[in-house]
């Protein structure tokens, strides 16, 4: 029924098997055959397997909307029925926004490559909240810096970004030039899975035509498939799993415009750290650091070791979050709120 172009054969180790999934095999189980999620799709999944790409064969009332790209999955032999998926290593998903739904947008993803542009699309304020997002999944966050060939202060955009996050990786690069793939390499080594997020026209499609050593024409331009939605309009919506030059894994993320924040535990103080970590000296415990005498964070401030803008901006996501976490029911403007439904 389904056609798919020729998979090269990998082995489990490339595929990104480890221990950590080998330790969750019961008896009875080693036979199955050990597959990786490659697409998502309404009504199908695609796996990835060491020989090939498989159409999976749900058993009923098995629903898609419950996996990501990137699962690894137990699959009987002959009938290639999903049998079971296996617990994560890390999870990146998206919050709906308004309280609601959670979109699962990856699993088992080890590097995060945030990109984003050396131009006026540049924001601190929205690279803050993928790193937020990185590090409550447990991966490890990347910022990539492209079209550096265009600009004169690229060097600025560097610093800009370095001062957003304790020790984070800042790289930069022309998107379109070969030795991107080289600068990228580090992170996208045999076994390892790396995912793209950030705006469109920003870079991700070339980086990941350039890292898969696909042309522009058989690679990501008419890669995803295309789904309609309820407007009747064409969207790419599916993300996918593409195996690179180097032996690693990547995802694109399409269709990713807004991101919500919401049930984050512990993203954003690692994103805020250097506020984090100076609370702790406030006089009050529950200090605000908006008008409390005593305040550790405002005396920074007036140091000027600790930016103003960085206190709003976490003031700010840490509201958003803590809106998000609870699901608000009842009428607008009388919000009732509850915890979230367990078991999602
Ligand atoms: N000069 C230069 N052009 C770049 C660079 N990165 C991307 N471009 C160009 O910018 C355009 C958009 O790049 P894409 O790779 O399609 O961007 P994208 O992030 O995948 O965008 P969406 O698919 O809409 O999410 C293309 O024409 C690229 O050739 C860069 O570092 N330097
Ligand atoms: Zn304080």
């Amino acid at each position: 029924m389904s056609h798919f172009p020729a998979q090269p054969p990998v082995s489990e180790a490339i595929l990104g098997w480890s221990l950590y999934f080998e330790d969750q095999l019961v008896s009875g189980e080693r036979h199955l055959l050990r597959m990786r999620i490659a697409t998502v799709h309404r009504t199908k999944l695609i796996a990835r397997s060491p020989s090939g790409t498989v159409r999976l064969r749900l058993s009923d009332g098995t629903r898609t909307s419950g996996f990501a790209v990137g699962d690894w999955v137990l699959v009987a032999p002959e009938t290639h029925l999903l049998c079971r998926r296996l617990d994560r290593r890390t999870l990146l998903q998206r919050h709906g926004g308004g309280g609601h739904v959670t979109q699962l947008i990856a699993a088992n993803v080890d590097t995060l490559f945030i990109v984003t542009s050396c131009n006026e699309e540049f924001s601190p304020a929205r690279l803050e909240r993928y790193l937020a997002l990185a590090n409550d999944a447990g991966t490890t966050p990347v910022v990539v810096l492209t079209k550096i060939d265009r600009a004169t202060d690229a060097e600025s955009f560097r610093l800009q970004t370095e001062a957003l996050q304790r020790g984070l990786v800042v790289l930069m690069l022309n998107a379109t030039a070969p030795e991107a793939a080289q600068t990228l390499a580090p992170w996208c080594g045999v076994g390892q899975t790396a995912a793209f997020v950030g705006s469109s026209g920003v870079g991700k499609s070339t980086l990941l035509n350039t890292l898969a050593g696909k042309s522009a024409q058989d690679g990501q331009a008419t890669g995803p498939v295309r789904e309609t939605d309820a407007k009747g309009r064409h969207t790419t919506t599916s993300r996918s799993l593409h195996l690179t030059e180097t032996g690693g894994w990547v995802i694109d993320t399409p269709g990713m415009r807004s991101l919500n924040l919401g049930g984050l535990s512990t993203g954003l103080d690692e994103l805020f750290e250097e506020i984090v970590d100076l609370a702790p000296r406030c006089r009050f415990r529950d200090c605000t650091h908006a008008h409390e005498p005593g305040c550790a964070v405002r005396a920074a401030i007036e140091a000027k070791t600790v930016d103003p803008a960085r206190l709003d901006r976490w003031r700010k996501l840490c509201d958003e979050n803590r809106k998000n976490t609870a699901v608000g029911t009842g009428p607008r403007g009388k919000r009732v709120m509850k915890l979230p439904d367990k078991g999602r």
